[in-house]
């Protein structure tokens, strides 16, 4: 699968630099490189009344809860998923261990302009004048080559967490994708490239770790802008330290605070396609904090990257026609990587006979990107 996704990231390579690199650690005041114009409603009330979901797994009445958090919201938090806390805390604390190495070391397993693993800044930099104050890790499959790089004498530690989470992560984002497909009425026979017929082993994913370090002015910096992910769904461990904002109508950015324990789950793109549009996916950046130093995990989960994504048959009616043109995870990652937020509407069929944009494209106008 990486030898294909790879593909879709070469004509839009991200560099990273050694001479553009900012060391966060030894930085006193925000460089001009990093200084967005302005950052709103940064941090809103934790208190507010408009709050994402908590669904607890074990709830008999859970797919109905999730089926209403991803029409109404896109995005919902999970207790009781069964993922073991303590593995939580491990992974923390290997992402911790890796991001506090000194900045030429992590240079040493940069990320290729148009790789897959390693080290850099986010992929969506690119379309952003101003960078973003953070720096993540990715991996795909197994991460001993970077491990060994990093930590010649002690990097299974890293391999043996990183893998058991992604274990975990396979199970539990499985699982979430039926309750969510299953709230729709859809059922393993209807989409043909996971059903048992085709020996489903779960989906294709990524692991992707965030960094974003303290910052001398938080507000005028962006951690992750506004972006929807391009994934099936998002399964994310933010640990405790608040910087989750979704985006609602209305023009708000909503705070998700930190639970412990809790993982947030995203509606990507893939699936609101596979909705026909009945899931929207979510809207959502990362702001930084002054002392606080976050991380956060996410597992970036699609279908095989070569199987055609579209409107399933079962949502499709006079009333509900196909609203996107089928596209492969391959191809859709190529489309984003040109248009960014507006790669849904490249794809889109028609707008809605009113004339209106749908939901997202409206939300994507609102916050300018
Ligand atoms: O750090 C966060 O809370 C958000 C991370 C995220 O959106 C991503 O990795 O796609
Ligand atoms: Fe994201």
């Amino acid at each position: 699968m990486s030898l294909n996704l790879s593909e879709a990231f070469k004509p839009h390579p991200v560099y990273l630099h050694d001479d553009d690199h900012i060391n966060f650690d030894s930085v006193q005041e925000v460089p001009d490189s990093h200084a967005w114009p302005q950052v709103v409603d940064y941090l809103s009330d934790l208190s507010d009344v408009d709050s994402v979901p908590i669904i607890d797994l074990m709830d008999p009445n859970a797919a109905t809860l999730v089926g209403n958090a991803c029409e109404t919201w896109g995005v919902f938090q999970v207790i009781n998923h069964g993922i073991p806390i303590h593995l939580l805390e491990d992974l923390e604390s290997v992402g911790r261990r890796l991001f506090q190495l000194p900045a030429q070391q992590k240079l040493k397993v940069a990320r290729g302009p148009d790789g897959m693993s390693g080290y850099g800044r986010a992929r969506i930099s690119c379309f952003f004048p101003k960078l973003l104050w953070s720096e993540g890790f990715t991996i795909f499959g197994s991460p001993i080559e970077q491990a060994r790089q990093l930590w010649p004498q002690e990097y299974t530690t890293f391999c043996d967490v990183t893998e058991e989470y992604q274990k975990e992560m396979k199970r539990l984002s499985t699982r979430l994708m039926w309750i969510m497909l299953g709230s729709l009425g859809i059922t393993e026979d209807d989409l043909s490239w996971a059903g048992p017929k085709n020996k489903y082993e779960g989906p294709c994913a990524a692991l992707q770790l965030n960094s974003y370090p303290p910052c001398p002015d938080p507000k005028i910096v962006m951690g992750l802008a506004a972006h929807t992910d391009s994934t099936l769904l998002t399964v994310l461990y933010q640990t405790n330290t608040s910087g989750l904002q979704v985006f609602r109508d209305g023009g708000r950015w909503v705070t998700v605070p930190p639970k412990r324990g809790a993982l947030v789950i995203n509606v990507g793109d893939l699936l609101q396609i596979l909705s026909n549009g009945r899931f929207p996916s979510v809207l959502h950046r990362a702001v930084v904090h002054q002392s606080r130093h976050r991380l956060s995990f996410a597992y970036l989960c699609g279908p095989p990257s070569n199987i055609q994504i579209s409107p399933l048959p079962k949502l499709i009616d006079q009333k509900h026609p196909p609203l996107y043109h089928p596209v492969t995870w391959n191809e859709y990652l190529g489309i984003k990587y040109k248009h960014l937020n507006q790669a849904l509407s490249v794809i889109r069929l028609f707008k809605p006979q009113d004339g209106s944009v749908d939901m997202n494209d409206m939300k994507r106008m609102k916050v300018g990107c």
